[in-house]
Protein backbone atom coordinates (compact mmCIF):
# COMPACT_ATOMS: atom_id res chain seq x y z
CA UNK A 1 0.00 0.00 0.00
CA UNK A 2 0.99 3.63 -1.04
CA UNK A 3 2.54 5.65 2.10
CA UNK A 4 0.83 8.93 2.50
CA UNK A 5 3.95 9.69 1.39
CA UNK A 6 4.18 8.47 -1.74
CA UNK A 7 0.46 9.23 -2.39
CA UNK A 8 0.85 13.21 -1.93
CA UNK A 9 4.45 13.22 -4.35
CA UNK A 10 6.94 12.82 -2.17
CA UNK A 11 9.32 15.10 -1.30
CA UNK A 12 8.76 17.40 -4.43
CA UNK A 13 5.05 17.90 -2.73
CA UNK A 14 6.01 18.29 0.56
CA UNK A 15 8.74 20.85 -0.17
CA UNK A 16 6.69 23.12 -2.55
CA UNK A 17 3.65 22.64 1.11
CA UNK A 18 6.10 24.17 3.04
CA UNK A 19 7.36 26.67 0.84
CA UNK A 20 3.71 27.67 0.98
CA UNK A 21 3.25 27.26 4.28
CA UNK A 22 5.45 29.52 5.61
CA UNK A 23 4.34 32.39 3.01
CA UNK A 24 0.92 32.03 4.87
CA UNK A 25 2.51 31.64 7.76
CA UNK A 26 4.67 34.92 7.85
CA UNK A 27 1.58 36.65 5.89
CA UNK A 28 -0.37 36.14 9.08
CA UNK A 29 0.31 39.25 11.48
CA UNK A 30 0.01 37.76 14.49
CA UNK A 31 2.48 35.21 13.77
CA UNK A 32 4.95 36.82 11.58
CA UNK A 33 6.40 38.48 15.31
CA UNK A 34 7.48 34.45 16.13
CA UNK A 35 9.65 34.58 12.97
CA UNK A 36 11.51 37.73 13.47
CA UNK A 37 14.82 36.98 13.06
CA UNK A 38 14.82 33.50 12.03
CA UNK A 39 16.82 31.66 9.62
CA UNK A 40 13.87 30.27 7.66
CA UNK A 41 15.81 28.35 5.10
CA UNK A 42 16.98 26.26 7.95
CA UNK A 43 13.68 26.22 9.75
CA UNK A 44 12.24 24.92 6.10
CA UNK A 45 14.63 21.66 5.65
CA UNK A 46 13.76 21.19 8.60
CA UNK A 47 9.84 21.21 8.38
CA UNK A 48 10.38 19.54 5.26
CA UNK A 49 12.46 16.72 6.74
CA UNK A 50 9.74 16.67 9.69
CA UNK A 51 6.68 16.41 7.46
CA UNK A 52 8.48 13.90 5.36
CA UNK A 53 9.31 10.87 7.95
CA UNK A 54 5.84 12.14 9.52
CA UNK A 55 3.48 11.11 5.67
CA UNK A 56 6.42 7.90 5.97
CA UNK A 57 9.04 8.75 3.85
CA UNK A 58 12.45 8.19 4.36
CA UNK A 59 13.80 11.07 5.81
CA UNK A 60 15.14 11.34 8.63
CA UNK A 61 14.43 14.02 11.05
CA UNK A 62 17.59 15.77 12.36
CA UNK A 63 16.48 19.25 14.13
CA UNK A 64 15.78 19.90 17.57
CA UNK A 65 13.40 18.27 19.99
CA UNK A 66 10.12 20.19 19.64
CA UNK A 67 9.94 21.42 23.24
CA UNK A 68 13.02 22.36 22.88
CA UNK A 69 12.79 24.32 19.56
CA UNK A 70 9.24 26.20 20.83
CA UNK A 71 11.02 26.73 24.58
CA UNK A 72 10.41 30.48 25.72
CA UNK A 73 8.51 31.64 22.63
CA UNK A 74 5.02 31.25 24.42
CA UNK A 75 3.04 29.77 22.02
CA UNK A 76 -0.97 30.14 22.71
CA UNK A 77 -3.60 27.54 22.06
CA UNK A 78 -4.66 29.78 19.55
CA UNK A 79 -1.48 29.91 17.58
CA UNK A 80 -1.14 26.84 17.40
CA UNK A 81 -4.50 25.90 16.54
CA UNK A 82 -4.09 28.91 13.23
CA UNK A 83 -0.47 27.15 12.28
CA UNK A 84 -1.99 23.68 12.15
CA UNK A 85 -4.79 25.66 10.03
CA UNK A 86 -2.60 27.13 7.48
CA UNK A 87 -0.38 23.88 7.13
CA UNK A 88 -3.82 21.61 6.81
CA UNK A 89 -4.61 24.27 4.32
CA UNK A 90 -1.60 24.21 2.05
CA UNK A 91 -2.31 20.37 2.17
CA UNK A 92 -5.65 20.83 0.98
CA UNK A 93 -4.52 23.12 -1.76
CA UNK A 94 -1.72 21.05 -3.19
CA UNK A 95 -4.52 17.85 -3.27
CA UNK A 96 -3.68 15.93 0.04
CA UNK A 97 -6.74 13.21 0.61
CA UNK A 98 -8.66 13.30 4.01
CA UNK A 99 -6.87 10.41 4.81
CA UNK A 100 -3.64 12.24 4.69
CA UNK A 101 -5.41 15.26 5.95
CA UNK A 102 -6.42 13.16 9.15
CA UNK A 103 -2.65 11.64 9.77
CA UNK A 104 -1.39 15.16 10.03
CA UNK A 105 -4.70 16.11 12.46
CA UNK A 106 -3.76 13.40 14.75
CA UNK A 107 -0.05 14.35 14.71
CA UNK A 108 -0.94 18.19 15.30
CA UNK A 109 -2.72 16.87 18.04
CA UNK A 110 -0.02 14.63 19.52
CA UNK A 111 2.87 16.93 19.45
CA UNK A 112 0.82 19.97 20.84
CA UNK A 113 2.17 19.57 24.32
CA UNK A 114 5.67 20.01 23.46
CA UNK A 115 4.79 23.11 21.23
CA UNK A 116 2.18 25.37 23.36
CA UNK A 117 2.83 27.07 26.74
CA UNK A 118 0.09 29.10 27.34
CA UNK A 119 -3.98 27.87 27.43
CA UNK A 120 -5.37 29.59 24.12
CA UNK A 121 -7.20 32.79 25.72
CA UNK A 122 -10.73 31.29 24.91
CA UNK A 123 -12.08 28.23 23.02
CA UNK A 124 -13.78 28.81 19.79
C1 LIG B 1 1.96 23.25 14.34
C2 LIG B 1 2.97 22.48 14.66
C3 LIG B 1 4.39 22.90 14.58
C4 LIG B 1 5.39 22.15 14.09
C5 LIG B 1 5.28 20.74 13.54
C6 LIG B 1 6.60 22.93 14.19
C7 LIG B 1 7.83 22.51 13.78
C8 LIG B 1 8.99 23.21 13.91
C9 LIG B 1 10.29 22.74 13.53
C10 LIG B 1 10.59 21.39 12.90
C11 LIG B 1 11.18 23.70 13.82
C12 LIG B 1 12.70 23.67 13.57
C13 LIG B 1 13.46 23.18 14.77
C14 LIG B 1 14.94 23.20 14.47
O1 LIG B 1 15.39 23.92 13.58
O2 LIG B 1 15.70 22.46 15.12
C15 LIG B 1 10.44 24.80 14.38
C16 LIG B 1 10.98 25.99 14.77
C17 LIG B 1 10.25 27.12 15.04
N1 LIG B 1 8.89 27.18 15.25
FE1 LIG B 1 7.60 25.65 15.03
N2 LIG B 1 6.31 24.15 14.73
C18 LIG B 1 4.96 24.18 14.98
C19 LIG B 1 4.26 25.21 15.53
C20 LIG B 1 4.76 26.46 15.75
C21 LIG B 1 3.99 27.59 16.22
C22 LIG B 1 2.51 27.53 16.57
C23 LIG B 1 4.84 28.65 16.26
C24 LIG B 1 4.59 30.07 16.63
C25 LIG B 1 3.42 30.63 16.53
C26 LIG B 1 6.15 28.17 15.84
C27 LIG B 1 7.27 28.94 15.75
C28 LIG B 1 8.54 28.48 15.49
C29 LIG B 1 9.72 29.31 15.42
C30 LIG B 1 9.77 30.82 15.61
C31 LIG B 1 10.79 28.46 15.14
C32 LIG B 1 12.27 28.84 14.94
C33 LIG B 1 13.07 28.65 16.18
C34 LIG B 1 14.50 29.07 15.92
O3 LIG B 1 15.09 28.73 14.88
O4 LIG B 1 15.04 29.75 16.78
N3 LIG B 1 6.06 26.84 15.56
N4 LIG B 1 9.11 24.49 14.43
Amino acid sequence: MASYYEKIGGAPTVREAVDRFYVVVLDDVDLKPYFDGVDMARLKRHMVMLLCSVLGGPEVYEGHDLADAHRGMGVTGEDYQRVGGHLIGVLRELGAGEDVVEHVVATLGAVRGAIVEQPAEAAG
